[in-house]
């Protein structure tokens, strides 16, 4: 029996509340997942070409972000969160979790982290626009992607129980698959 756990994605405008899931499901999944905020990583690991001070974010180094992921991706058991999914190769995850929230919630959340305006401006324009949903559904088989609201403490509970259920029924296909 294979005990590599799945890869699971969890993707989203900024604001979404990827981060507050991973979290969660890190602890409650039925196997052992590593969470991996890939921001975190891009800036711990100086995986960027520059930093933007206008629009205070990072220009990531794409080759060598996925260059430092492999082997992790590789080894499996991990949920890696970060706002945008297209650069993972198709390969990669079992998983991708889109969420969703209200554009005016979202500005409220974003709001409080101090973002600049037009940084709020253009993530919120991404959310109303789909930006993120419509590069997973382009970047990953259909029946594997997964879009999600995330705006109360409801939706959130109810995610995680998704996702959880989802791991059990995975690993149990994946125990039957290699009998
Ligand atoms: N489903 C939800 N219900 C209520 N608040 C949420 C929900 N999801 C996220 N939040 C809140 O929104 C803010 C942003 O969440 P976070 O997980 O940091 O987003 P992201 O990782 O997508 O940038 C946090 O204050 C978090 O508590």
């Amino acid at each position: 029996m294979s005990s590599k756990g799945p890869v699971i994605v969890i993707t989203g405008t900024p604001g979404t509340g990827k981060s507050t899931h991973a979290q969660i499901l890190a602890q409650e999944s039925p196997v052992p997942l590593r969470h991996i905020n890939v921001g975190d990583l891009v800036k711990e690991k100086n995986l960027y070409e520059e930093y933007d001070s206008e629009w205070q974010s990072h220009i990531v180094d794409e080759d060598r972000l996925l260059d430092e992921l492999e082997p992790t991706i590789e080894a499996g058991s991990v949920i890696l969160d970060w706002h945008t999914c297209e650069i993972f190769p198709e390969r990669w995850p079992d998983l991708v979790v889109v969420l969703r929230c209200d554009h005016t919630r979202l500005w409220d959340r974003l709001e409080k982290r101090n973002y600049p305006l037009k940084k709020i401006q253009e993530n919120n324009d991404a959310e109303i626009m789909e930006v993120v949903i419509e590069e997973a559904r382009a970047s990953y088989p259909n029946e594997i992607v997964v879009e999600l609201r995330s705006e109360s403490t409801e939706d959130l509970e109810s995610n995680i129980l998704r996702i959880v259920e989802w791991i059990t029924v995975w690993q149990k296909n994946q125990t039957e698959g290699s009998d």
